[in-house]
């Protein structure tokens, strides 16, 4: 290989013409989320330069601007780490948000990360004549060999069509926009959605002296965080290397009886299918119980059936059953927002996520990558980041042999970038 000096000086360095045309060297990344972030260190570590293009003001913006302010990681640390670089030792097992958020910061420091804030990506194309990727943002287009997708399995709220929703003269507000019960103190506030955001909004109500209506129109597992001091997820983990999953579920259920009792006689029934296997098949994560259940128990927090309709100051129930309520948050979940902006690609569902499953979900074609679609959190977006860095790392050490070696062609991307027109 020929020298690499050059090569180390253009990493911050990419090619702008008059025509608002970015000529990107490496990667082109959407979203400086953790998962943009790790893919970003694993690229850096394979000695690929990349950019990441975050319509927020900030890394980590969920965390940041898009959480409530008691959240704390669900899984113990080790779960929730990214590649190359772990917690801090002095973290407790679940870090509160405000450390993970600092984690990130240190992350996205300590591997020289700078993304281009307030650049939201509003299209984005292969051009097969080119061979390669025009993505847009409000100010300029920035072109790339390589398209890496780490906009997040929660990237819009869900707003789901509530008839009646529309004459409410209370607040309406969705978890993302939720900050604390300080707002609806003394307020009869009804929250939409029980899973996990919806169960730990409701539990923060309760320190406001509400008593939160929850509803719940379905089934859900609710697991407790942690049993006999070891976390639930890590005893799953464990046990479904050495036993089928059905038997790990049974077994998990079997626990989760014995110390929460039977969550069926207070209108939480559990699903057919175990908690794993329907984390696995459809994704619904279940909930891990950090107070909300002992709330319910006392009455604290009551279950309410299904919403028929929302009043003007009230909501009558699928049961017949009707209440006056002052405001409503819905925590009725999230979902991707590719299906908005990435066209002409046949890799994604129509609700933005990859069509194969986990742990092939990372590649597409024509040098199309996802990270962080894997629905399993943070330990999901580490390992797509290592594979994708690992497969580019390939490519981009062939291209580079080619460049060395064939002095007389013109660096790639000057090629290119005369081609472009606009
Ligand atoms: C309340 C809550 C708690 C959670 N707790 C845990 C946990 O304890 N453990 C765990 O493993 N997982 C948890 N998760 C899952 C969560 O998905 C991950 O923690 C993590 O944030 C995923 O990172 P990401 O980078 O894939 O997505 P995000 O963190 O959502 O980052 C995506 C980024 O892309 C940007 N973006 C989106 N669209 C565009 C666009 N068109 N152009 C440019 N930029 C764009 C966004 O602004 C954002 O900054 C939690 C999720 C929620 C909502
Ligand atoms: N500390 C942590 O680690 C936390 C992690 N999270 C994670 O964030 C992700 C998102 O969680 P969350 O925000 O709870 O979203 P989820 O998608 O998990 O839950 C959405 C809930 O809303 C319900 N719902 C949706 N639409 C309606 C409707 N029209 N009427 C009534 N109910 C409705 C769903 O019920 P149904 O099942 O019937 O569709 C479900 O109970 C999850 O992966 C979760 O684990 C969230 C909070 C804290
Ligand atoms: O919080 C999320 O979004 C996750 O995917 C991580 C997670 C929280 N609880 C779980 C239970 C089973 C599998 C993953 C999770």
């Amino acid at each position: 290989m020929g020298s690499y000096k050059g090569e180390e000086q253009h990493h911050h360095h990419h090619h702008r013409n008059e025509s608002n045309c970015v000529l990107v060297h490496g990667p082109i990344i959407v979203g400086a989320g953790p998962s943009g972030l790790a893919t970003s260190a694993c690229l850096k570590q394979q000695s690929v330069p990349s950019l990441i293009l975050e319509k927020s003001d900030c890394i980590a913006s969920l965390w940041q601007h898009r959480t409530y302010d008691r959240l704390k990681l669900h899984l113990p640390k080790q779960f929730c780490e990214l590649p190359l670089l772990g917690f801090p030792h002095n973290f407790p097992k679940y870090p509160t948000k405000h450390q993970f958020i600092s984690y990130m910061e240190t992350y996205a420091s300590h591997f020289s990360i700078k993304p281009r804030f307030n650049q939201a990506v509003i299209k984005a194309e292969f051009d097969h004549v080119l061979g390669f990727w025009r993505v847009k943002t409000q100010d300029f287009e920035y072109i790339s060999r390589w398209l890496i997708v780490a906009t997040g399995e929660n990237a819009e709220p869900v707003i789901p069509d509530i008839p009646g929703i529309d004459r409410f003269k209370g607040r309406v507000v969705h978890t993302s926009l939720y900050k604390s019960g300080s707002v609806f103190k003394n307020q009869r506030v009804l929250v939409i959605g029980c899973g996990n955001s919806g169960m730990e909004v409701c539990l923060d109500l309760c320190r406001f002296n509400v008593i939160p209506h929850m509803v719940v129109r379905n089934t859900v597992h609710v697991l407790p965080r942690e049993m006999f001091g070891f976390s639930t997820f890590g005893i799953a983990m464990a046990l479904v290397k050495w036993f089928p999953l059905k038997l790990v579920d049974k077994l998990l259920l079997l626990l989760a009886n014995f110390t929460l009792g039977n969550t069926d006689q207070i209108g939480l029934r559990r699903p057919k299918t175990g908690p794993i296997e329907l984390k696995n098949v459809t994704g619904k994560t279940p909930v891990l119980d950090v107070g909300a259940l002992s709330q319910i128990k006392s009455g604290k927090i009551k279950v309410v059936e299904g919403v028929k309709e929302v009043t003007i100051n009230g909501a009558k129930f699928v049961d017949g059953q009707e209440k006056e309520i002052d405001s409503i948050i819905l925590a009725t979940g999230y979902k991707s927002n590719v299906p908005t902006w990435l066209k002409g690609c046949e890799f994604f569902t129509k609700d933005g996520m990859p069509k194969s499953p986990f742990p092939n979900g990372w590649k597409a074609e024509k040098g199309l990558y996802t990270v962080g679609f894997t629905r399993r959190g943070l330990l999901g977006t580490a390992s797509d980041a290592v594979n994708i860095a690992k497969d580019i790392g390939e490519q981009w050490r062939t291209i580079k042999e080619c460049n060395d070696s064939n002095f007389n062609y013109l660096p790639q991307r000057n090629v290119v970038q005369n081609k472009v027109k606009k």
